[in-house]
């Protein structure tokens, strides 16, 4: 793992949410993208070089839906930059990590993605991203 990705932050409304991000760093988003297979819809901030996902549920089986009638609003996951997620996914199963998928899946903003179950990670969600060349 290399350095963090993105800090993805699970909101009720993506709309009211880019404008207040969008204040709090002085510049928009500059990506909004919408991943059915996660049901979601997603807006991209960079502050610097860090840079924050938001993500509205897109319907009521969304991961983002549920993790907000728990929890709330708030940080949701932490996702960090790895350079062959394959590989990456292989040490960590073997570490005794669980993983939520069995092979990479499509993400947003041009990335292949895989997830740790919170319970084996302190009851944070981390989030695998490699970059698609
Ligand atoms: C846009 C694409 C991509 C990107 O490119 O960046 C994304 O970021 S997609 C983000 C949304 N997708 C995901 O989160 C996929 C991975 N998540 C999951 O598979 C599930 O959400 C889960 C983590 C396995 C939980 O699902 P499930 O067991 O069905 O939900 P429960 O509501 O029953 O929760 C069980 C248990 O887990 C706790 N939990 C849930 N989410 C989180 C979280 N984000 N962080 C910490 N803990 C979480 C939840 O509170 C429950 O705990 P207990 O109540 O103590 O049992
Ligand atoms: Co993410």
């Amino acid at each position: 793992m290399r350095k963090i990705e993105h800090i993805g932050i699970a909101v009720k409304d993506l709309e009211a949410s880019n404008n207040l991000f969008e204040k709090l760093f002085g510049a928009p988003a500059y990506k909004e993208e919408a991943v059915e297979s996660e049901g979601v819809k997603t807006s991209f901030f960079m502050n610097g070089p860090n840079k924050i996902e938001l993500l509205e549920a897109t319907n009521p089986d969304s991961p983002i839906a549920k993790f907000i009638e728990k929890k709330g609003e708030g940080i949701h996951h932490i996702a960090f930059d790895v350079e062959d997620i394959e590989a990456e996914m292989k040490r960590l199963a073997a570490e005794g990590f669980i993983l939520l998928n069995d092979k990479p899946k499509k993400g947003a903003d041009n990335k292949l993605v895989a997830f740790l179950h919170p319970k084996t990670t302190n009851g944070v969600l981390i989030e695998l991203c490699q970059e698609i060349k």
